[in-house]
């Protein structure tokens, strides 16, 4: 079984057990309460390269990254230091994460949530809509394209926007051809865990105009993000290097910087 087989093999049997404590029409009635999803596709939108900050304790690739006993005050120096959208991840088993980190980054932060898990069901689109999330994560790799069209359908239908992750060209395709507004191409091999920052370079090109271009996974510093602009990134997500900083703030503030550089703009595809 490969690594993201197994992620969603747990996510699934954890999925099984929320099911039975809180129904569908429970989520639907939460999600009522709540102030409309923030546009995220909007502040995603802008000539500067946007930094896409995450909530990160742990991962598959390089186990226990960062002890964050209060995620909302870690999303708070993030917010402050200029990022546009909070990632929160909420995959308990391998990424230390839960819907309870949602609720607390949701109750500090006014920007944009992406709630970062392995989502195969509009079951937790639902969960992420009803826990304040803005954005929801959608993995090519873990979707047939049925799958696929029909959640981003749901995302879309209940106001928030999808980042629809790839990690190659035919994947570009299928995401495409699902309506995705926004794509993320990872760098990190979900099959081997390794990080090849080659990646953007090859893949990003495949995306058409007018859709929003992030570059994920193995983001050092401003340096990095400079790179990515340059090949076309309009936003970068970032989690082991934010959480392992030990002022977060002036990190994401300097990488904020670095993709706001005037010079930037006549170099970008
Ligand atoms: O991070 C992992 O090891 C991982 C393993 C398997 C599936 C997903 C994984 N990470 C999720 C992500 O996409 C990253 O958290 C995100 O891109 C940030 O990456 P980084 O800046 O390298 O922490």
């Amino acid at each position: 079984m490969s690594v993201l087989d197994g992620i969603v093999a747990g996510v699934r049997s954890d999925l099984a057990a929320r099911e039975m404590a809180t129904s569908m029409d429970e989520l639907k009635a939460r999600a009522a309460r709540l102030p409309s999803a923030i546009d995220a596709l909007q502040k995603l939108q802008t000539p500067e390269v946007s930094v896409i900050a995450e909530v990160k304790r742990s991962s598959p690739s390089r186990g226990a990254l960062a002890e964050i006993t209060d995620p909302a005050a870690l999303a708070t120096e993030y917010e402050a230091g200029g990022a546009s959208v909070i990632s929160v991840l909420t995959e308990e088993r391998r990424f230390g994460g839960s819907l309870s980190d949602l609720d607390d980054v949701r109750g500090k932060v006014d920007i944009p949530i992406l709630r970062k898990d392995f989502i195969v069901t509009p079951y937790q689109v639902w969960e992420a809509r009803a826990h304040g999330a803005d954005m929801v994560l959608l993995i090519v790799a873990a979707l047939e394209q049925m799958a696929l069209e029909s959640l981003v359908e749901r995302v879309h239908s209940l106001g928030m926007c999808a980042l629809v992750e790839v990690h190659d060209e035919t994947e570009v395709a299928r995401a495409v051809a699902a309506g995705a507004r926004v794509i993320g191409v990872n760098a990190r091999n979900l099959k081997t865990l390794e990080v090849d920052r080659g990646t953007f370079a090859r893949v990003a090109p495949h995306i058409p105009d007018g859709i929003v271009k992030v570059a994920e996974s193995g983001i050092r510093d401003s340096h990095d993000v400079v790179e990515y602009a340059r090949m076309g990134a309009d936003a970068v997500l970032v989690g082991e290097a934010l959480v392992k900083d030990k002022d977060p703030r002036t990190a994401v503030a300097e990488m904020v910087a670095a993709g706001a550089h005037p010079a930037l703009r006549a170099v970008r595809p």
